[in-house]
């Protein structure tokens, strides 16, 4: 795991698209994991910068998100199906149909999971993983004690989680209460995964992925076993790391990290 702490929440952003770039360099069909949420915003639009300057092509990258919800309309403005249209696949200039995200609306919503997984293992699974990290440490909605192995699937929303998501409802009581999302094993077979995070309220969570031990009460902690992490935050989300003095940014004299 290597740790990128940033002194102010704008640089996280560009730092992040860095180590995104990096990540998929010389692979002729990169494939990209996708979170939602707001933490890679900032991340989305420093790719979309690029892509718009002409210093970046993502044309042939292929995209699966890391979830969506259960329940919710896919034609509401915040169903995750809409959400990466309008945050990544849209300001990406990236095709429709080269960008997926899981069918919270199939008649069979566990079957759908189950053929997404293997659609990521059919290609040879994601290249770069790009994360956020719930309040209560989750990654995609693993929600505290997910199983490590686990695969996409139907998961039951914390009521943690639905009030941090209240924000992009109406009110509470229409924040969908399941969700299917990649499980953390689909997430730990990722080639590379960067992953963001931003302000004092992520600092709790970013201290147990980082320094706590590994337990399926932090999801994220999982990541600590990940061959190639890369956690780029701000100082406010670094806030409560107790050992920051062993947390040197080293990654750019790592020779081959990146290399899959
Ligand atoms: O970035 P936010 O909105 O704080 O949410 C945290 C994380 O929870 C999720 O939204 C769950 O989908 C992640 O994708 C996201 O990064």
């Amino acid at each position: 795991m290597e740790v990128v702490i940033c002194k102010t929440a704008e640089e996280v952003g560009p730092r992040a698209a860095d180590h995104v770039i990096k990540c998929i360099s010389g692979r002729s069909t990169p494939v990209l994991g996708l979170a939602t949420g707001s933490s890679p915003l900032s991340l989305y639009a420093e790719l979309a910068r690029r892509v718009e300057a002409g210093e970046l092509d993502l044309s042939h990258a292929l995209a699966f998100a890391l979830d969506e919800y259960v329940g919710i309309d896919p034609a509401h403005p915040e169903s995750y199906a809409n959400v990466i249209r309008r945050t990544v696949t849209e300001p990406l200039h990236l095709s429709e149909s080269r960008v997926r995200v899981p069918d919270g609306a199939a008649d069979d919503v566990a079957a759908a999971a189950a053929d997404y997984d293997a659609a990521i293992e059919a290609l040879g699974g994601v290249d770069c993983q790009i994360l956020g990290i719930g309040s209560n440490g989750h990654i995609g909605f693993n929600e505290p004690f997910s199983s490590f192995s686990s695969r996409t699937r139907i998961k039951t929303l914390t009521p943690q989680t639905r009030e941090d998501n209240a924000r992009f409802f109406n009110s509470l009581d229409e924040v969908p209460r399941h969700c299917v999302t990649q499980g953390l094993g689909t997430i730990m077979d990722s080639h590379s995964a960067v992953l963001v995070a931003t302000g004092e309220g992520k600092a709790e969570a970013v201290a147990a992925m980082i320094e706590g031990p590994v337990s399926q009460v932090c999801p994220a902690s999982i990541l600590q076993f990940h061959p190639r992490a890369i956690i780029v935050i701000d100082e406010a989300a670094a806030s409560k790391l107790q050992h920051r003095k062993y947390l040197t940014d080293l990654q750019e004299l790592i020779e081959g990290y990146y290399a899959h």
